[in-house]
């Protein structure tokens, strides 16, 4: 069978319970939107195949708990990540003041050379909005972050986040992906960045991946 993807990548998305982490990865891989709130127990991921630059990128997305009580078994992804989404919620001032924790933890746990993007999601709920947008800005700006408002309802930025995402771990990892060529040769193999970096995960039979999405 014909390869399908030159590169794996794998991204994580955190920020506090509810922001709407597992409602972007819903957006994004399947475009649908769901109301509720089911929290994510542990971790769970989907996939997505993305055409960047002629390179065809496959990105495993891993979702998180927000809940506290979650955080030792979420930890242990972090290493394996090339890619970092941290989403606040906009209607959520408290959410978007943990995000200085969440950076400190990603600092502690990822690798150096992770790429990292900050998320105001909730972007439709402008009535109810806690958090102005130049804060946002600001904020990303302090971590060198590129800054996006998303709204995983209506469907905003949604693609423009992830795609970005991707594109700066590709940057990032330019040097390996040269040495490789995967994308002149006519062989099979694509490189697995997920493996390279990190302790190989069986996502299939991973018994942390608790969660149907909910969306
Ligand atoms: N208005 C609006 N609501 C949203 C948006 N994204 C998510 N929600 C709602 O926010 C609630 C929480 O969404 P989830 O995606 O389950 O939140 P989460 O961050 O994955 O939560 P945990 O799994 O507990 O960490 C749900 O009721 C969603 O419908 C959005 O862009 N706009």
């Amino acid at each position: 069978m014909a390869k399908q993807y030159d590169v794996l990548f794998r991204l994580l998305i955190l920020g506090d319970a509810g922001v709407g982490k597992t409602c972007l990865l819903c957006r994004f891989t399947d475009n649908e939107f769901h109301s509720s709130h089911i929290s994510t127990i542990g971790v769970d991921f989907k996939m997505k195949t993305l055409k960047i630059d002629g390179i065809n990128v496959r990105v495993q997305i891993w979702d998180t708990a927000g809940q506290e009580r979650y955080q030792t078994i979420t930890k242990q992804y972090y290493r394996r990540a090339q890619g970092i989404i941290l989403v606040y919620d906009i209607t959520s001032s408290h959410s978007f003041q943990h995000i200085v924790k969440w950076a400190s933890d990603v600092d502690e746990f990822a690798p150096d050379k992770v790429q990292r993007i900050l998320v105001g999601n909730k972007a439709d709920e402008e009535q109810s909005r806690k958090v102005p947008k130049e804060q946002g800005n600001k904020l990303a700006k302090t971590y060198g972050m590129e800054f996006f408002e998303t709204s995983a309802c209506t469907n905003c930025n949604i693609n423009e986040s992830f795609t970005r995402l991707t594109e700066l771990v590709l940057r990032a990892h330019k040097k390996e992906l040269d040495a490789f060529q995967p994308f002149t040769n006519k062989t099979n193999k694509y490189i697995d960045m997920t493996s390279l970096e990190g302790e190989r995960v069986k996502p299939d039979n991973d018994v942390n991946s608790q969660k149907a999405c909910a969306c």
